[in-house]
């Protein structure tokens, strides 16, 4: 489908914000929280100050956003020291005083694991640092669980897994997983993570690690998930995958044959977060009412998305849903307050 492909070129409009707000907040950041010599204090600003200065507005939205991550990753030399940027505000997240007890609640039944790895998604922390990031959390514009649960019921050998964030989003994730293992919906899932620290948060392998230290070190029930965890790990039952294709500017409909190798035996994948769904569908500006099913049709496996709304891009909404959303006259697709449970068997 021919949509227009989303670009910053739009004063004011959210991509532009991103580009023009969230990135010089995130150099600030980086600046004030990291051990950094003076050159490469220099070359963030510089950086900060390409993206203010409009050069990449006209570029797709995508591309421009994954060039700001490659980029602070080659100024605070990733390759050599694999020392991640971002580790300071992931680590907070598992040192926060108040996470015992957002692991007191953690649901146990299926629909509601599902609803928690949703709304974990809200807590993306680059989202976090752009004004108009709501804390509200409103509703579904479209759930497709029941549709979902009858699916998962039949039970699948392999679940395609691809994790977004780090923190609270992850162990949500992990109590989803286990839940699918322990009950036999799934025989193994492939735990698709970044390559490398990408969008702040996004999980690399190392912060996997570090969860699954981190639930050990809480005693009852998130020291039991542990221990299940390090257990399937072991199995050959919950493998990490982390291919370069995960961090690339492109749509998953661009996928190379290695990457579609490492899915396509899985009976579903599930995708995490608003920029999973960008490369799903194809990030563009696309009339809401478009049929996920037909944009999705080239990818290998059965799709479920459970993402918040974090960005322009969204399909496959009843025309009703779409005009009680608009009437609100809020920006309801960029606050993250909304959410999505879609399913494409
Ligand atoms: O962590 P998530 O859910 O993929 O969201 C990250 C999102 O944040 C943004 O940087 C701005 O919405 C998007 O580019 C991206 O889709």
């Amino acid at each position: 489908m021919d949509a227009p492909e989303i670009t910053s070129s739009e004063p004011g409009s959210f991509p532009w914000r991103v580009l023009h707000e969230r990135h010089p907040a995130i150099i600030k950041q980086l600046r004030s929280h990291t051990d950094l010599t003076l050159d490469q204090h220099t070359a963030l600003v510089s950086l900060g100050a390409e993206f203010t200065s409009g050069a990449w507005d006209p570029s797709p939205f995508l591309r421009a956003e994954n060039y700001f991550y490659r980029r602070i990753l080659a100024i605070t030399r990733w390759s050599e020291h694999h020392r991640d940027p971002f580790g300071f505000l992931k680590q907070g997240e598992l040192t926060d005083p108040g996470l015992p007890h957002f692991l007191d609640t953690m649901p146990h039944e299926l629909p509601d694991l599902l609803a928690a790895a949703v709304w974990g998604n809200r807590s993306d922390l680059s989202f976090r640092l752009q004004s108009g990031a709501s804390d509200a959390a409103t509703g579904f514009v479209r759930d497709d669980r029941s549709e979902v649960l009858g699916f998962l019921s039949i039970g699948t050998p392999t679940v395609a897994y691809f994790a977004d964030n780090a923190g609270r989003e992850l162990i949500a994730d992990l109590f989803l997983i286990d839940s699918l293992l322990e009950s036999g919906l799934a025989g193994v899932v492939d735990l698709h993570v970044k390559p490398f620290p990408y969008f702040v948060s996004d999980v690399i392998a190392a912060d996997l690690t570090a969860t699954v230290d981190r639930l050990a070190a809480e005693p009852g029930r998130p020291a039991e998930l542990a221990a299940r965890l390090v257990r399937a790990r072991h199995d050959g039952r919950l493998n990490l995958r982390r291919d370069a294709f995960q961090a690339a500017p492109m749509s998953f409909n661009q996928m190379p044959p290695e990457f579609e190798a490492q899915i396509a035996d899985a009976g579903i994948t599930i995708l995490k977060g608003d920029l999973h769904y960008r490369r799903l569908v194809g990030d563009r500006l696309y009339p809401p009412t478009t049929s996920f099913a037909e944009l999705t049709e080239y990818f290998p496996t059965p799709v479920l998305v459970l993402r918040t709304l974090k960005s322009e891009v969204i399909t496959g909404l009843a025309p009703s849903t779409v005009a009680e959303l608009d009437a609100t006259g809020e920006p309801w697709r960029t606050t993250g307050a909304h959410a999505l449970i879609q399913h494409r068997p």
